[in-house]
């Protein structure tokens, strides 16, 4: 049997199984099973594509962070790059006209963001159809995926979106699961609870899982009672699940009624606009600047004025630390002392170490030794 078919008819017995107390094991085995099947399939498809599997649509990340667009064809994705970026793609009016992807580099206060505009076709991907995995490769190395919608469209389409990023191992404006897990040599299975679990998730269902993933010797801490079979199965397939951040754009809100457009905006993670009446597009690259959690730090040079128009770009929380290693890798060798303004410094300028926090839109000053 091949490993579709293995796929096929483990879900077909799931949706056979009823849900109950009696089958919840053997439904979480059954589900251990099928992400370990998944996992291969899509393994399978990157080892036939190798390296140079010419899929046309990798793209090489370049900027501070990485976007991704993904939703169904026509929703107008071709569009909204075309209003935040500055690439230009073809619209067409017909459906999968974005066959290859076009990088668009959205500019913010000075700071790049790649917005990789993805083959609309992603449904089907977790069977292995068509492009949808080298689509699901690419959407894995993105710091915010953006979820377009049609806002004329049903409920439908989110969810039929979400359940294939989930069978891929993709998971949404989630957190890794709280459990620490390490394969041993020897010892066999140690299973701790730090309270005790208030799910499914019980040393028995852990016992049957690792038996069925052939792990004879582990050790295994949840730290966290919500802890579910599922984030177990994910913890055990941990190199194939990314926790990635989620943004839903509901497009062509123009064609909708006003009530509909206030339900929508009202969802949690959610902007609502309209591409051909530049309707909320300012909110949209807002929400998606606000959602990559970075910051802006202008670097200035002594006796001369910081040039506000190329930031360093770094995760909020950075340290000066974090910032001399993103000047050069061994900038910290060097390091002596720095120099900061803004809102972090106590005073301006702050003289200050490796680990000062620095803050959105401040200036350092970086000297060496
Ligand atoms: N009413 C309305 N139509 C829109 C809006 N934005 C885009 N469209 C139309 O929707 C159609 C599809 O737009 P595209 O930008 O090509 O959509 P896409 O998602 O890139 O489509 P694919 O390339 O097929 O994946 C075009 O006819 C656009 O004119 C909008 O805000 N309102």
């Amino acid at each position: 049997m091949g490993i579709l078919e293995k796929i096929k008819a483990i879900e077909e017995e799931m949706a056979r199984t009823q849900k109950n107390k009696a089958t919840e094991y053997h439904l979480g085995l059954l589900k251990g099973k099928l992400a370990r099947f998944r996992q291969q399939l899509l393994a399978d498809e990157a080892a036939a594509s190798g390296p140079s599997g010419g899929s046309g649509f990798e793209v090489a990340k370049s900027g501070d962070a990485r976007v991704v667009l993904i939703g169904y064809p026509s929703v107008g994705k071709s569009s909204l790059l075309g209003k935040v970026t500055s690439t230009k793609s073809e619209i067409a009016h017909y459906a999968f006209t974005t066959l290859t992807s076009v990088p668009g580099v959205l500019k913010y206060q000075g700071a790049e963001v790649q917005i990789v505009d993805l083959p609309g076709i992603i449904y089907g991907a977790s069977q292995g159809k068509g492009r949808g995995r080298q689509v699901v490769a690419t959407a894995r190395t993105a710091d915010l995926i953006l979820m377009v919608l049609d806002a004329t469209k049903g409920k439908h389409q989110r969810e039929s979106l979400e359940k294939e990023l989930e069978a891929v191992g993709i998971r949404l404006n989630k957190e890794k699961p709280n459990i620490y897990y390490k394969k041993k040599e020897t010892g066999g299975v140690k299973i701790t609870f730090t309270s005790p679990s208030r799910t499914n998730l019980t040393e028995e269902a852990i016992k049957l899982l690792l038996k069925d993933y052939k792990i004879h010797n582990a050790e295994v801490l949840v730290r966290d009672d919500k802890c579910t079979i599922d984030d177990f199965i994910d913890i055990l397939n941990d190199q194939h699940c990314n926790y990635i951040k989620c943004l839903y754009a509901y497009n062509k809100i123009d064609s909708v009624s006003l009530e509909e457009v206030d339900k929508l905006a009202r969802e949690p993670n959610t902007v609502v606009m309209s591409c051909e009446m530049d309707l909320g597009l300012d909110d949209l690259v807002e929400e998606i600047w606000y959602q990559l959690n970075l910051s802006r730090v202008f670097t200035k040079k002594r006796g001369v004025r910081p040039d506000f128009s190329d930031p360093l770009v770094v995760r909020n929380n950075s340290t000066v630390g974090d910032l001399c290693h993103s000047v050069h890798r061994d900038f910290k060798d060097k390091f002596k002392y720095a120099l900061v303004w803004g809102s972090s410094a106590k005073h301006s300028p702050q003289k200050c170490g490796l680990s000062h926090k620095i803050h959105d839109e401040d200036v350092v000053s970086l000297f060496t030794k």
